[in-house]
């Protein structure tokens, strides 16, 4: 009996170069002995309801073909799943951090290898309230500019959007928050610029912002950057790019299996690079909740 997988891609995604190499990337799959099917989505949200009617259908295999916010979505509707298919990743969006940390290769035909081998393993999945990140929840400063960027101008630009729109939006980009960050261990409470919630190590591009993250040990790192000025930002950004930033006073790093979030005022929170509501309540990770080919 052959493996059914279902393919569902964002042919927006990244530099839009997914649907040009479908008839090879199906191919590659066949060749590998697995049963593909396609859904190409139609607009944001879309991927999510695809990978529910995937698990419906009995599909043992969802591959997500887009980008961190296709794979976002994809990944949510496995998590909330008691049975849930096995992940696999064709990454093709813009900054592929989730692929990154997997060590994924870029080219397609190679990253379908990966899945027609077969060799898995058991991936932590982040939950806020009745929500999943797989890469990043995120707070504050630059957060909001990920999903700002709108899909086309990430697309014809690639990084530079997310830079182009930081920008633009530079005057309120500074502005500190109140923040109670409670886990089993510490409690942290004061002004802060960002927080980051870290289920990888890559997030937004940066290889190495969350260093010690893993995608595999059950935990999440915590990132905060204390409230700061623009020079100390200037300065903190260039610890980041020489991997020192976790030496500075500036900033807060420690790890946690949960955590309560309480903000002293509403805060928009970024899961994966995508809009996810407000920010507040009960984080957690749910240790290896999904077998994902790598
Ligand atoms: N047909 C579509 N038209 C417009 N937007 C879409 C469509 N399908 C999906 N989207 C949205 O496109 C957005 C970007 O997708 P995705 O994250 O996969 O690519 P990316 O932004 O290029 O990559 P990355 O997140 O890795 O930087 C997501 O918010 C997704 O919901």
């Amino acid at each position: 009996m052959r493996t059914r997988a279902r393919i569902i891609y964002n042919k927006t995604a990244g530099r839009e170069v997914f649907e040009g190499q479908l008839p090879r990337i199906l191919e590659r799959l066949e060749g590998h002995g697995l049963e593909t099917s396609c859904h190409s989505t139609r607009c944001p949200g879309d991927a999510a309801n695809a990978a529910e009617e995937a698990v419906d259908n009995g599909f043992e295999v969802v591959i997500a073909a887009g980008g961190d916010g296709t794979v976002h979505e994809v990944a949510g509707s496995l998590s909330r799943r008691e049975h849930r298919p096995r992940l696999g990743i064709l990454p093709c969006g813009t900054s592929n951090d989730l692929a990154r940390a997997l060590g994924l290769p870029r080219n397609l035909l190679e990253a379908c290898d990966v899945i027609g081998k077969g060799c898995t393993s058991r991936m932590d999945v982040g939950k806020v309230g009745d929500q999943y990140f797989v890469n990043v929840a995120a707070a504050g400063v630059m957060t909001e500019v990920t999903y700002e960027a709108p899909s086309r101008l990430k697309t014809l630009l690639g990084q530079a959007a997310y830079y182009a729109k930081g920008l633009e939006k530079l005057g309120s980009l500074f502005r500190p928050f109140g923040i109670r960050v409670e886990t089993p261990d510490r409690v942290v409470e004061e002004e802060i610029l960002l927080l980051l919630i870290a289920n990888s190590p890559s997030i937004g591009g940066f290889d190495q912002l969350a260093p010690h993250a893993d995608i595999s040990d059950g935990r999440l790192d915590v990132l905060v950057v204390r409230k700061a000025g623009l020079t100390d930002l200037v300065q903190l950004v260039r610890a980041v790019l020489r991997g020192e930033h976790l030496r500075d006073d500036r900033i807060l790093y420690f790890q946690a299996d949960q955590m309560v979030i309480t903000p002293k005022e509403t805060m928009k929170l970024n899961l994966d690079g995508e809009w996810g509501g407000e920010l507040s309540g009960r984080v957690e990770i749910l240790a290896g909740h999904l077998e994902v080919f790598c």
